[in-house]
């Protein structure tokens, strides 16, 4: 099967950028696409002009559930990343720590994952793919499989490190409020196969504090892309 088909899309540096649509429609294989994690059929994944056909070092990924190795401490799986990239445990520990406790886990670092809630755990996973301030983040439905509560915090958490470090972030997303409030720019796709059929700009001002979702102006950017949704046909995204 096609799962993409006639994707264009130029994600800019420095911005937070969103794929939304609904289940199926391909937002998956195209992050995956991005790291270079999945070889392409046609077309070409270009970053800063160079060809990607494998995972380039600066790149950081969140999946969608936590990849944290089972028989590895909190601090142990965050320094993974380290390792990846041929950096010594000794000069990474400090930063891996202060990530820890940014995130509300420095007591939980000597812990195994097993010990930890699902919302600890992902943020554990999102703590490793900060640990070596990737040029680039990739996070495919970081926060689907927690509760709303968790998700708002990790929300205002993440708009609060994107704009402090000014990273390029591609998201994927099923929730409009989320892309919403987290993005610059909304690529709207619909399956079948999968496109990308519009890409929204987000007008609404940074920094975004959470209160932001009860104002009249972030539920008209919402209403705004539901409608487009629902002129494709896509009731629910
Ligand atoms: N390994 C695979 N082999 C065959 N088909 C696949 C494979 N992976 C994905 N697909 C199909 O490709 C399409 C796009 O899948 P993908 O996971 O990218 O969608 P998605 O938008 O991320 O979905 P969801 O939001 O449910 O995670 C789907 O129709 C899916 O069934």
């Amino acid at each position: 099967m096609t799962a993409l088909a006639h994707v264009s899309l130029e994600v800019r540096e420095g911005e937070f950028l969103s794929l939304l649509g609904p289940s199926g429609c391909g937002k998956s294989t195209l992050l995956r696409a991005i790291a270079g994690l999945d070889p392409l059929t046609e077309g070409r994944v270009l970053l800063h002009g160079a060809p990607v056909v494998a995972p380039p070092p600066g790149f950081g990924m969140v999946f969608q559930r936590d990849v944290l190795l089972d028989w590895r401490n909190v601090i142990d799986n965050v320094l993974l990343a380290a390792e990846f990239e041929g950096r010594p445990h000794r000069e990474m520990q400090p930063r891996a720590m202060a990530l820890l406790d940014r995130f509300g886990l420095a007591a939980f670092a000597h812990r195994y994952p097993w010990e930890l809630s699902g919302g600890m755990r992902q943020r554990a996973g999102i703590c490793r793919a900060l640990l070596c301030e990737p040029e680039v983040i990739l996070m495919d439905e970081p926060f689907g499989a927690l509760d709303a509560m968790t998700r708002d915090d990790l929300n205002g958490e993440l708009a609060r490190i994107q704009q402090e470090g000014k990273r390029t972030v591609v998201f994927v997303t099923h929730s409009i409020p989320e892309a919403v409030f987290l993005s610059d720019r909304v690529a709207v796709m619909s399956a079948g196969p999968g496109r990308v059929v519009k890409i929204v700009e987000i007008g609404l001002p940074r920094p975004r504090p959470l209160s932001l979702r009860e104002a009249p102006e972030f539920g008209r950017e919402v209403a705004r892309l539901r409608a487009i949704f629902a002129q494709l046909g896509v009731q629910k995204a």
